[in-house]
């Protein structure tokens, strides 16, 4: 099978072979970042730390990527040594600053714009000189190669080398490094034909061209648009993979660029989604019009953005999302272009699954009720919608925030569920520690930190003496209240605020409450993170849907020394927490969860417990 991606002029290989790609008296770009950088990025997840006074090829280059590059080097060297992530510190760092600068400075690809200039400016001349030859000069151009793909990015995006992987192992171990090409829509193990459109500090964004020696694992892709849609980014690979590929994305998030784990606790199977097409509820497409522009309705473009284009792509289908939803697709589009003459600029267009149960009655909860609805769309951003959970409904506004796969909704809150009984089980009964018998509960009280329209505050609900939420969405606050009184929960109040303000507000035992927290995709922060741990509840379970960053604030703690591993150290320190003033946690399960199929994106729950609780 050999996908093309691009038509284009197939370039020359020889003339770059000629010269030495890589050069031989080079170090792993091993200090990309400083130490100090690595802390500034707490900020954000994708560490926009100030770069003002970085060279320009390093300031415009995406800090993620440098840091998947830079953890992809370390595990190939740990895997080649059969050893500890640890054992890759070995590499040789550059000799100098000015080492380092040279190195990236003249990646083993020539600066593609400047060709392209160098070439336009020889093919006036040519044309100048004479009129009988007006061949252009031969497609021959060193921005195409043949790289070999030994890894996908936490994105989806192909790391390649030029040299197979046993070569750039070789190179790593003898202290020498490979330059990288972040290729889209590729398979780790794939020979795939690119052409570089721009290059960076230590790496080269590039096309794919075509694959020339794909993988085992490359299916059909189910979506016409996959490869020109930015949406999706692993429709070529099996499910089983790529749900395999999800559990390595955390395992990379947490063991590497952070070295939180140790191997004590294994980052567990990804729970696949119940379909791993036709599941998405929500949609967002949009579409440009330029300003004054009188473009006729059928010409309107309505869709998501073109992968690698500043385009709009036009989409009437979307495999990935639910039939009710791809129905709202067709009727948001007719109904744009119908008005377009009303719309001075482009806009962005909502398309919402509603589940209303049948038969339910209003206000009751649906408790053995006949799990039938009737599944329907809205377009306008203010009408309600409704979703059923287990036995539990929620209505929000159709634009506000609510977990987008609902298929995986009763798995996703029920291991919430499970996990905090679990680990209840697993502290020291309360009886025990207050009156010698064991007969009493530890769990009373439940905190739900960024709570959104109530979702696992509600659905964890049961067995909880009184569960307070916190959300700072006012239109999310007013919605969970409204969502408890649905259910009939007399024990759940929702308040607005800031989260990092719930701990003031929770008038419980802390060593009898579990917090629930879940983030938006930048994560937490320390003021949070420093009340959590300052409040000290038995049990947190810390649901997260940006990975890298779920990895950075456990780390935070881990620094903080309010997270300690399995047989370090500061594991024994009995009482220390008494005198810091917060407690210490141990991690005891890590459980990804796939929202998203089809798409890079994982979702990650970790549960964390009082060492000093546990029995
Ligand atoms: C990933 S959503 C989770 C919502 C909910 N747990 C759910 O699953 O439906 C994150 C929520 O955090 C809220 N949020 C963001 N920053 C916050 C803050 N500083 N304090 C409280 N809530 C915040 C957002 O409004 C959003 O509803």
């Amino acid at each position: 099978m050999s996908t093309v991606a691009n038509t284009g002029a197939q370039g020359s290989l020889e003339k770059r072979s000629a010269s030495p790609l890589i050069p031989e008296d080079s170090g792993p770009p091993s200090n990309l970042l400083t130490k100090a950088q690595t802390a500034k990025r707490f900020k954000t997840q994708g560490g926009r730390q100030s770069r003002k006074h970085q060279h320009p090829k390093k300031r415009h280059a995406d800090q993620a990527i440098l840091e998947e590059i830079e953890s992809l080097f370390t595990r190939l060297l740990s895997e080649d040594e059969g050893g500890r992530p640890e054992t890759a510190a070995k590499r040789r760092e550059f000799a100098s600053e000015e080492d380092e600068k040279d190195w990236y400075n003249s990646p083993p690809v020539p600066d593609v714009f400047s060709k392209l200039r160098r070439r336009q400016q020889q093919q006036q001349q040519q044309q100048q000189r004479s009129e009988v030859d007006t061949q252009p000069e031969s497609s021959a151009d060193a921005s195409f190669a043949d790289v070999h793909v030994l890894e996908l990015t936490s994105g989806g995006m192909g790391l390649a080398t030029l040299e197979r992987r046993d070569i750039v192992v070789d190179r790593l171990r003898g202290g020498s490094r490979a330059w990288v090409y972040v290729v889209p829509f590729v398979l780790p193990g794939e020979t795939a034909h690119i052409k570089v459109f721009r290059n960076f500090w230590g790496y080269s964004q590039c096309d794919l061209e075509s694959v020339k020696e794909p993988s085992q694992q490359r299916v059909e892709p189910p979506c016409k648009y996959f490869s020109q849609c930015s949406g999706c980014q692993l429709q070529h690979w099996g499910y089983a993979n790529q749900l395999e590929f999800k559990r390595r994305v955390v395992e990379n998030a947490f063991l590497l660029a952070h070295r939180l784990l140790g191997s004590t606790v294994p980052v567990l199977p990804v729970i696949a989604s119940p379909q791993p097409l036709h599941y998405r509820t929500k949609l967002t497409p949009h579409f440009d019009l330029p300003k004054g522009s009188d473009i006729d309705a059928k010409d309107l473009l309505i869709g998501f953005n073109h992968h690698g284009r500043r385009q709009v792509l036009d989409i009437e289908q979307c495999v990935i999302s639910t039939e009710a939803v791809n129905r709202g697709l067709v009727a948001a589009r007719d109904r744009t272009r119908e008005a377009i003459k009303s719309y001075k600029r482009g806009a962005t267009l909502l398309i919402r699954e509603t589940n209303e149960p049948l038969g339910a009655e209003k206000g009751l909860s649906l408790e053995a009720q006949p799990a039938s609805f009737e599944k329907s769309y809205v377009l306008d951003p203010k009408a309600q919608v409704t979703e059923v959970v287990g036995h539990y409904q929620f209505k929000f506004p159709a634009s506000s925030f609510f977990q987008n796969n609902n298929l995986i909704l009763p798995a996703f809150t029920g291991y919430v569920r499970d996990e905090l009984r679990r680990l209840g089980e697993l502290l020291v009964p309360l009886d025990v520690v207050e009156n010698g018998d064991d007969s009493g509960t530890r769990l009373r009280y439940l905190v739900d930190a960024y709570c959104g329209a109530g979702l696992f505050g509600i659905a964890c609900s049961k067995g909880f003496e009184k569960v307070i939420g916190i959300e700072i969405s006012r239109e999310s606050i007013s919605c969970a209240n409204d969502n408890a009184k649905l259910n009939n929960l007399s024990n759940c109040e929702f308040i607005l605020g800031d989260a990092a303000e719930i701990f003031k507000k929770v008038p419980h035992d802390a060593a009898q409450t579990a917090v629930i927290i879940d983030p938006p995709r930048k994560g937490s922060n320390p003021a949070f993170l420093d009340q959590l741990v300052g409040f000290k509840p038995a049990v947190i379970i810390y649901v997260a849907c940006g990975v890298p960053a779920q990895a950075r604030d456990l780390k935070y703690l881990m620094d903080k020394g309010a997270l300690v591993l399995e047989g370090s150290d500061s594991d024994c320190q009995e009482g220390a927490d008494e005198l810091l003033g917060f407690a210490k946690y141990k991690m005891m399960a890590i459980q990804p969860f796939d929202l998203f199929p089809q798409t890079a994106h994982v979702e990650n729950i970790v549960s964390l417990v009082r060492t000093d609780l546990l029995k």
